[in-house]
């Protein structure tokens, strides 16, 4: 049987979580999930926990551990013969605790950017809400200005990635993730990069990630022997 992989990444809101994750998903052909893209779908598709989660991130609040382990433990518990990268989750350590009892974790990567970074980056980005698409006019703006490139509908910003709301969405990160990062160090599975530059970040992340993952895609198929 193949050796699957679990990952999760972590670090603050405009730390590159969801511009890494791609890359890694793009080069290791690891399944990215992504916690915001799931309850956006739910809340599409009009489910109770959507309805529920909408509440939530209508007022900018995080959605509660129980609607979000009812949202995701399910999901990854259909992923069984997958390889995956999750984003987003667990960003608490109920979430953490939650997830530990479904699966064993294989890395944990953590980014440590610093505030001044995120603060100029979250300013300048910009979503596509329907898809999660993420812009940043500077680092890898839309073809078209001010529209996505799949589907040219308009982009948007969120009010809460402007400085006035980011100090707070920031301590309240901190908070709630320094129990968590301390479980994953813990078990000796955490990775920390700092920088300010995903691109500089990056080739340190592919290296560590290819002496853990044996190559890309068909790994997903389980054709791949043990090590
Ligand atoms: N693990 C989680 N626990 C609780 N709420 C969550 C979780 N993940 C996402 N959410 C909720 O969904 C919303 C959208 O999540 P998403 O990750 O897309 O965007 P975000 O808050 O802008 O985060 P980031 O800036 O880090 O990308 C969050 O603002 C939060 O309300
Ligand atoms: N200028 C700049 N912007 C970046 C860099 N890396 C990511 N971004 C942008 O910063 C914003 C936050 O990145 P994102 O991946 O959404 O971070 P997340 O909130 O942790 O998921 C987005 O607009 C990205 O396009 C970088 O190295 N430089």
């Amino acid at each position: 049987m193949a050796k699957l992989f679990r990952a999760v990444i972590m670090g603050p809101p405009g730390s590159g979580k969801g511009t890494i994750s791609e890359r890694i998903a793009q080069s290791f052909g690891l399944k990215h999930l992504s916690s915001g893209d799931f309850l956006r779908e739910n809340i599409a598709a009009n489910t109770e926990a959507g309805v529920l989660a909408k509440t939530y991130i209508e007022r900018g609040l995080m959605v509660p551990d129980h609607v979000m382990t009812r949202l995701l433990l399910p999901r990854l518990e259909e992923m069984t013969r997958h390889s995956w990268l999750m984003d987003g989750f667990p960003c608490t350590l109920a979430q953490a605790k939650a997830l530990n009892s479904t699966c064993d974790l294989d890395l944990v990567i953590s980014l440590n950017i610093p505030y001044e970074t995120l603060k100029d980056r979250l300013s300048d980005r910009w979503i596509h809400p329907a898809s999660g698409r993420v812009y940043n006019m500077g680092f890898n703006p839309p073809r078209v200005q001010g529209r996505d490139d799949l589907s040219g509908e308009p982009l948007i910003q969120h009010d809460n990635d402007q400085p006035e709301a980011l100090v707070a969405r920031l301590r309240h990160y901190k908070d709630v993730a320094k129990p968590v990062i301390d479980l994953y160090k813990s078990k000796g599975i955490l990775h920390t990069f700092s920088g300010t530059e995903t691109d500089r970040i990056w080739p340190y992340i592919n290296s560590l990630l290819s002496t853990k993952i044996l190559s890309r895609p068909e790994m997903d198929t389980q054709h791949i022997p043990m090590p």
